[in-house]
């Protein structure tokens, strides 16, 4: 039995991760899991596994979580050191890092430390601590697990023990985008979309912040420095390719001309699964692919003109230090802004570019660099959108 603590329970990939641990009672057992506000999810939660423990983002929400759970055996805590506790808890063998950007970090680490399985879906933690991530995933001996569709994909399609390793016979990695929302899209008709328009991903149901950066192309980016600390490449090791049924979740091309892909109807349960369960495979509830249904599968290059993300991400990349703590920073900030209605879509890619070109980079040496970088990048960020300075 492998006990599970669930980081971001009453999220998308939260709720994948439970339909999977009530699919295998035998298998694993929710130990412990959080959640920042979301008291009646929580709740709910609570009364169906019955975990050991419990935290919330606030001590009113602690409060309000405990009362509706009377009589549950669940101790109810709140705050950043809980989190971390959790996390690293006697009775937990993997974690899954689910919670929505920079916040992640923190317990994704307390994890590592504490030398558990770690099932990667937050990719922001990755981004922005980088080599430090991955050299304290080495220095703990941890089983790190990708769950990002994209990067399970390269995982299962390279050679065994590839994560933080390179592999000599490996060509390119191809990283798969669905293109979002707007990919067949003008600029202009770009210009005015709502929320609301930009959060319905075409294949994939997911949170709110990864839909919008998966509608500007953020995601990619995001995505294309996950797989450099991942798979240990750069981005000229990497050819992003639009494909817009999300059925390939991404390809690994060899030196001898043979491309390996791993596809799948698009539903996170099949990644979180693998992850779980690794290194065997259990059922997941999700149908079979059917091909003929499919009949075809389209690929196209990405247009930077329309989507700047994916170039400010590989500049990122490539600017080194701080850069990219400062560009995930000031992306979470302008899509926090939109989504309350105060910016326009394309602001977010503005937004973005201007922080980073404003910023001033410095080398990372320590965690507290990225925690610097992060809160400057959030400031600076800010004062662009108050100042309008991105119009
Ligand atoms: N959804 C998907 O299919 C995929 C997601 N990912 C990645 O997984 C992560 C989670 O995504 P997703 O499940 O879609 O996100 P959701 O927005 O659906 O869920 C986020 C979870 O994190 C919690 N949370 C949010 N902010 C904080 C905070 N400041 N402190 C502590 N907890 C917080 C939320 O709690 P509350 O409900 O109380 O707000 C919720 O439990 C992201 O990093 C995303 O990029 C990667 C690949 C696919
Ligand atoms: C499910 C998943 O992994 C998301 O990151 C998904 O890939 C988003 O799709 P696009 O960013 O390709 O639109
Ligand atoms: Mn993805």
């Amino acid at each position: 039995m492998q006990g599970i603590c669930l980081l971001g329970a009453t999220g998308s990939i939260g709720q994948s991760t439970l339909d999977i641990i009530a699919l295998h009672p035998d298998k694993f057992s929710l130990v412990s899991a959080s959640a920042n506000e979301s008291v009646d999810k929580m709740a709910e939660i609570c009364r169906r596994f019955k975990p050991k423990r419990v935290v919330v983002g606030s001590r009113q929400a602690r409060d309000q979580l405990a009362l509706k759970c009377q009589g549950l055996p669940t101790s109810f805590e709140w705050g950043e050191e809980a989190l971390d506790s959790i996390a690293a808890d006697p009775d937990v063998d993997q974690v899954m890092a689910a919670i929505m950007g920079f916040a992640g970090l923190k317990p994704t680490l307390a994890g590592i430390r504490a030398g558990k399985r770690i099932l990667l879906a937050n990719k922001e933690s990755l981004v922005t601590a980088g080599k430090l991530f991955m050299d304290e995933v080495a220095r703990h001996n941890v089983v790190l697990l990708p769950i990002d569709s994209e990067h399970n994909a390269i995982f299962q399609s390279l050679p065994q023990s590839s994560i933080g390793a390179h592999k000599k016979d490996v060509a390119k990695i191809i990283l798969t985008a669905s293109g979002g929302p707007f990919r067949a899209w003008s600029l202009e008709d770009m210009a005015s979309v709502t929320p609301e328009q930009a959060c319905k991903h075409p294949n994939w149901s997911m949170g709110q912040k990864i839909s919008i950066d998966s509608a500007t192309l953020m995601n990619k980016g995001l995505e294309l420095i996950e797989a450099c600390w991942l798979f240990d490449v750069t981005p000229n090791e990497i050819d992003v390719v639009v494909h817009p049924e999300s059925i390939i979740h991404s390809m690994v091309s060899y030196v001898d001309g043979s491309v390996l892909a791993q596809m799948g109807n698009p539903d996170m349960k099949i990644p979180i699964a693998y992850g779980m369960s690794w290194p065997d495979r259990i059922d997941t509830s999700v149908a079979p692919l059917n091909l003929v249904d499919i009949s075809r599968l389209n690929f196209d290059a990405p247009d930077l003109m329309r989507f700047p993300n994916l170039q400010l991400a590989a500049d990122a990349w490539f600017a080194g230090g701080t850069a990219m703590a400062v560009l995930n920073a000031a992306n979470e900030v302008a899509v926090a802004a939109f989504l309350n209605r105060q910016i326009r879509f394309l602001d977010i890619a503005r937004i973005n570019e201007q922080v980073l070109a404003g910023a001033n980079i410095v080398a990372v040496n320590t965690l507290d660099d990225v925690f610097e970088a992060d809160l400057y990048a959030r400031r600076l960020a800010l004062d662009v959108i108050n100042r309008g300075r991105f119009l």
